[in-house]
């Protein structure tokens, strides 16, 4: 480490944001160890934060992107999309981000898992001609992820209102459902992948409103799960989530059978309101949460939505609750810094300008010392 790293290092410490997590923590360092403070952070920045943006984002910016993300400590990264590049252009180079992603491991310090949308055979299959080239280069959900040989999710995606279905899947809920029920059961017999379900406009629909009902949603899940999905991802899709519709709907969910550990949150935070409902959803067992670094995104078909909730916050809120990221905060911050200057956006998180503009002042200070 340089001189001026160590300096700068030092220098951080010394900040109020660095010092609150000590100050904040609720966890003895033996529980953060525990599985109950452990918490999974999904990063959807490549796919979510990036598909609504209007310019081309070139592949090697996309794959830096993950290459970046990938040293943080995140283990799984959503890296793309095998839908119609007539509805989605900006992920058409999906095949080559899988492509690249299996042809030479990335530098890591954990196994990764990638995971890629797919909403009917034909975007399996295009997933499927890449793996068909790599057979050897990726674990299935047999066998755990190494640093040498990535693990693999397929993600579906479902809606909780038949007016966002049509917009998103152009296509009822029933046989969106339908098609998903074959795209698990290919995921599973093919490549023995395992399957994340989105539920998109849990808490709030653009075209329907605030009041969408907990038990379809809960229903809907239960389908997903007796299809053979893994994993239920409860996507709030607008951000029109408030703290008590959000343990509202995880009451219904779990007086319906599902798990918390079949469940992740994905929140979107248009209103302000993500940490707020993330907060909720800890509480009541919930250890699964998606994030996008520099906050970016928004979904084609929710006008108006913006990101997901930033990386860099989810990172700072857990941590300095206690719970265990196992995520480097200055180094997501750094990939939050670097990605949104990429794409020339404002950078959405909080704590990502927070700590950046505390290591400038650090830096001021070092400078005239
Ligand atoms: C589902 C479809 C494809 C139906 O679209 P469609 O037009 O009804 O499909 P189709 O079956 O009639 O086929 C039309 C053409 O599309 C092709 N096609 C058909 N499927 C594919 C495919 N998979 N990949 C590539 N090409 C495809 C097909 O081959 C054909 O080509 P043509 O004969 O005209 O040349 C379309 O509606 C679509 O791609 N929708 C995706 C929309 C999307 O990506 N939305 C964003 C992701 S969801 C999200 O962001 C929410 C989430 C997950 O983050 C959670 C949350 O926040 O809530």
């Amino acid at each position: 480490m340089t001189r001026y790293a160590l300096l700068s290092r030092r220098l951080l410490a010394r900040q109020p944001w660095a010092r609150s997590r000590r100050t904040f923590a609720t966890a003895s360092d033996q529980q953060r160890a525990s599985s109950d403070y452990r918490v999974k952070l999904v990063e959807v920045g490549p796919r979510d934060g990036l598909q609504n943006e209007k310019r081309t984002i070139p592949l090697a910016t996309k794959l830096e992107l993950i290459e970046r993300l990938a040293k943080t400590g995140l283990t799984t990264i959503e890296a793309g999309s095998f839908v119609s590049p007539k509805w989605v252009p900006q992920m058409e180079n999906s095949s080559e981000i899988l492509q690249h992603l299996l042809q030479k491991p990335l530098l890591s310090a954990n196994p990764l898992t990638f995971s890629f949308l797919a909403p009917n055979l034909k975007g399996l299959n295009n997933a499927f001609t890449v793996l068909s080239q790599h057979p050897d280069s990726f674990a299935t959900e047999n066998t755990p992820p190494t640093k040498e040989k990535p693990g693999l999710e397929i993600a579906v995606f479902a809606a909780a209102t038949e007016s966002f279905s049509r917009k998103n899947l152009n296509c009822d809920i029933a046989t969106s459902l339908s098609r998903f029920r074959e795209v698990i059961q290919a995921a599973k017999d093919t490549h023995s992948l395992r399957v994340r379900a989105y539920i998109s406009v849990v808490l709030g629909c653009p075209f329907e409103g605030y009041d969408v009902d907990p038990h379809r949603v809960a229903q809907i899940a239960t389908d997903l799960l007796e299809m053979g999905a893994d994993e239920i991802a409860l996507g709030d899709t607008t951000g029109m989530g408030t703290a008590p519709r959000t343990k509202e709907l995880l009451n219904c969910l779990a007086k319906a059978g599902v798990r918390n550990e079949d469940v992740a949150m994905h929140f979107h935070n248009t209103y302000g309101q993500a940490l707020v409902n993330t907060a909720v959803a800890l509480e009541h067992g919930i250890r699964t949460f998606d994030c996008s670094v520099g906050g970016l995104g928004g979904c084609p078909y929710s006008p108006g939505a913006t990101g997901n909730v930033a990386t860099e916050d989810m990172v700072y809120f857990m941590e300095t609750l206690g719970m265990n990221t196992g995520v480097d905060l200055d180094a997501v911050v750094d990939v939050g810094d670097w990605i949104t200057k990429e794409i020339e956006k404002d950078n959405a998180s909080a704590v990502g300008k927070a700590v950046l503009g505390a290591r400038k002042r650090a830096e001021a200070e070092g400078a005239k010392a």
